[in-house]
């Protein structure tokens, strides 16, 4: 269930932007951002591809500079290539590079030496993403995921307060995908400031403070899970199984915003599932009817321009995305 962390306003400021652009040739990947990471906070970047995430990230990182626009990280500019900042915070890719030739461990000790730390601080972020198992395996026979928990565990290594996460699950199992995020929930209880890149929504909706959507470079959401689902309106999906109630005598029904097919069900939207509950279970009883709550997913993707996977699409919309009814109804009600 989404609570409401957001940290005070008030709160320090571990990464200010303020109007940063960034163009290649003819692409605006980042057009005027500006925003505020606060110590502490777990903080999510969301978009779809292209939206300009990385390259953002990068500005942030020092990696890449920015055409204009100011950022300061942990209250110095990252660019110039500002060394002072490296040991403060940790940086994970989705193109972690690896000594292969090295055993996990091994890779981390390498790591963990270039940050001046000795062998016991390997072992430690060796423990925390779970590869402690693993240490004696060359990097080159890990698998995709174990890897991914190898670029974590490096860019932990060296006890950063500011670590930045670009898609850490996308190769993870369910299980180690929940088990990392009771590790990143330990990291943002000893007071780091987390800056997390993902396409899973379930997971930026479980884990962050805060989270800003990504579009065409600019923002198009910044808040907390909590009050972007809330501040939406974002209707209630009621499925009842095929068979109970025709289409159209769904649509009539008092409360129901639309009505769409899937997977064997009616799926009918309202922002009044009391009420349509009700008049449901006069008609036809509530054997078998699920109730769907709003979403991260369904604001995302209501902002991003897709129809919600899951739920009715408007009638008479573009060709529906995977997932969306076939058929769907506009309430006459
Ligand atoms: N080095 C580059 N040269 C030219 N264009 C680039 C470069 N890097 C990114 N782009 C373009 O800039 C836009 C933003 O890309 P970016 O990688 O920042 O998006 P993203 O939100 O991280 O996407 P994804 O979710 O796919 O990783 C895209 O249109 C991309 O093609």
């Amino acid at each position: 269930m989404t609570t409401d962390r957001t940290p005070p306003p008030d709160a320090p400021v571990a990464v200010a932007v303020r109007e940063v652009r960034k163009r290649y040739g003819d692409r605006q990947a980042v057009d005027g951002l500006s925003l505020d990471v606060r110590r502490g906070e777990f903080f999510g970047l969301l978009g779809p591809n292209g939206a300009g995430k990385t390259t953002f990230i990068e500005i942030v990182e020092g990696l890449r500079q920015a055409d204009s626009g100011t950022v300061e990280v942990l209250g110095h500019s990252p660019w110039p290539r500002n060394t002072a900042l490296l040991p403060r915070i940790g940086v994970q890719t989705q193109a972690s590079a690896f000594f292969v030739r090295q055993t996990a461990r091994e890779h981390l000790v390498t790591v963990a030496g270039l940050y001046r730390k000795d062998a016991a601080a390997a072992d430690r972020s060796l423990a925390l993403v779970a590869l402690t198992e693993q240490r004696d395996v060359l990097v080159e026979n890990l698998s995709g995921g174990q890897r991914q928990r190898l670029a974590i565990a490096s860019a932990l290594v060296h006890d950063p307060e500011l670590i930045f996460l670009d898609e850490p699950t996308a190769a993870l199992d369910p299980q180690a995908r929940r088990d990392l995020w009771q590790v990143l929930r330990a990291l943002k209880g000893e007071g780091r400031t987390i800056v997390y890149t993902t396409h899973h929504l379930d997971e930026a909706e479980a884990l962050c403070d805060r989270v800003a959507i990504l579009v065409g470079g600019r923002i198009a959401a910044l808040d907390s899970p909590h009050r972007l689902i809330t501040s939406a309106g974002a209707r209630t999906r009621l499925l009842v199984p095929e068979g109970r109630i025709g289409l159209d005598e769904a649509a009539a029904l008092d409360g129901v915003d639309r009505v769409g097919e899937q997977g064997g069900s009616l799926v009918l939207e309202t922002s009044v599932p009391g009420k349509v509950l009700q008049a449901l279970d006069a008609l036809t009883g509530l054997d078998g009817v699920i109730t769907r709550t709003a979403t991260l997913e369904d604001v995302y993707l209501e902002l991003t321009g897709h129809a919600a996977a899951g739920g009715p699409s408007p009638a008479g919309g573009g060709s529906p995305a995977e997932g969306t009814p076939a058929h769907t109804l506009e309430s006459r009600a």
